[in-house]
């Protein structure tokens, strides 16, 4: 079983990241890895840390001559915030001495993790808060997850996913969305996010693209911000993943949790999702034909799933991503300190991340996946797993 851990502070030296349970003789290096790294800070609508933070995810162990060794590999990477000649942060970050004039934050962000962190931890700053839940962490969950979705490639298995709706802008309805993206998946879920990446906000569709930035810009302009919803397509599955058996072995359930449990999601959907409560049976069960010696389902509304298991269809799973709560116009919060009402003090922040998210779940989603397969064709090399795969898929 795959197991991340990740470590570090938005503006500290760096962050850590633990990956265990990789089976060894999997190819993987940092040039792999930096890809999806270099993804994840591009997009329109970023704020100014994404201009200079150059990530990159050094592999410090568990990798010999590019292939794994099933011990654990442990990536480390910078953060040049920290680093810069300006930089303040090695002062407000120390991790010993005395803390001098550095200032206390005490105006809580709504929305974000702020006042709920201080009075979890008992902090009388809400600076710590502030630097572990910042989806700076997502930087490193990339990078460790990268190396689950390089194991799925070995099996066919790809992921590619894109925006679908940013504030007001996006496509209309589902058979609009299919439109875009299913021809593309026939090809393999990775044509999906090469195509979105011509897209400085991750939309295959050039007329929303344009919409969407100019929403961006207009928000930009009323000192708010925007989130939105995107889609993740999984492409190359064998059917029978995960379990109807239990409700903890459901993969459909553990695809969702990996997803809400990324900073600013706040829902998931399968397939047609919400839209399935406001229509009839008939228009939301796939019916099932044997075509090409296997079963297949003649549409694919339930996206992939039925009874928590893959039906060998593409998983298309979409969430949604709520407005960064880091605004230029304030909104009305209570100091900490003094309990008085006060405007929200603004710092640097992305207006809209929503194109940048859609890098981290497609990342995210990658060790459920990849470990439903280590759970049916399990193994300790890849060799092995890769054997058992051809023999009994
Ligand atoms: C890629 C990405 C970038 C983000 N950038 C910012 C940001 O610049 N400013 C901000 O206030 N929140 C940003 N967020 C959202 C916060 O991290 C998030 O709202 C916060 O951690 C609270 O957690 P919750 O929204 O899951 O409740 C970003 C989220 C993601 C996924
Ligand atoms: C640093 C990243 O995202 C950060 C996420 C974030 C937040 O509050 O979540 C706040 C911002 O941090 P800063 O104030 O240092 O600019 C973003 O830049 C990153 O994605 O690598």
């Amino acid at each position: 079983m795959i197991r991340y851990f990740t470590a570090g502070e938005s503006h500290g030296p760096g962050l850590t990241g633990i990956v265990e349970g990789v089976p060894a003789g999997l190819e993987i290096t940092e040039e792999y890895i930096e890809q999806h790294l270099v993804r994840r800070q591009k997009g329109y609508g970023r704020g100014g840390r994404m201009a200079f933070e150059k990530d990159h995810a050094d592999i410090q162990s568990g990798v010999r001559f590019s292939k794994t060794m099933g011990a654990p590999i442990a990536l480390s990477m910078v953060n040049r915030a920290y680093e810069k000649d300006d930089s303040n942060w090695p002062k407000v970050m120390a991790k010993d001495g005395e803390r001098g004039d550095v200032e206390n934050i005490t105006l809580p962000r709504p929305g974000h993790a702020d006042l709920v962190g201080l009075q979890k931890y008992r902090f009388k700053d809400i600076r710590p808060v502030i630097e572990r839940s910042s989806a700076r962490e997502t930087a490193m969950r990339v990078a460790c997850c990268s190396i689950a979705r390089k194991f799925l490639k070995e099996f066919g298995i790809e992921i590619g996913g894109h925006v679908i709706q940013l504030g007001k802008i996006g496509y209309n309805g589902w058979d609009s969305v299919r439109k875009a993206a299913d021809p593309l998946a026939e090809n393999g879920a990775e044509s999906i996010y090469k195509a979105a990446d011509e897209s400085d906000v991750r939309c295959l569709d050039e007329e929303l693209s344009h919409e969407m930035r100019e929403e961006i810009k207009i928000k930009r302009k009323e000192g708010t911000s925007l989130g939105g919803i995107y889609e993740i397509v999984v492409t190359g599955l064998p059917a029978g993943l995960g379990s109807h058996v239990h409700w903890d072995r459901k993969l459909d359930g553990q695809l969702a949790q990996a997803i809400v449990s990324t900073q600013a999601m706040k829902g998931v959907e399968i397939g047609l999702g919400f839209d399935a409560g406001k229509t009839h049976g008939h228009n939301v069960h796939d019916e099932i034909i044997y075509e090409n010696d296997s079963f297949k389902r003649r549409t694919n509304r339930l996206g992939g799933f039925e009874g928590g298991m893959t039906t060998g269809m593409p998983i298309i799973i979409r969430g949604v991503m709520k407005p960064i709560p880091t605004m230029i116009k304030p909104l009305k919060t209570a100091d900490i300190e003094t309990k008085e009402e006060q405007d929200t003090r603004y710092e640097r922040s992305d207006v809209c991340a929503l194109p940048r998210a859609v890098v981290v779940v497609e990342s995210v989603i990658a060790p459920v996946i990849a470990n439903a397969i280590l759970e049916k064709f399990g193994g300790d090399s890849m060799s092995e797993i890769l054997e058992r795969y051809q023999n009994e898929k």
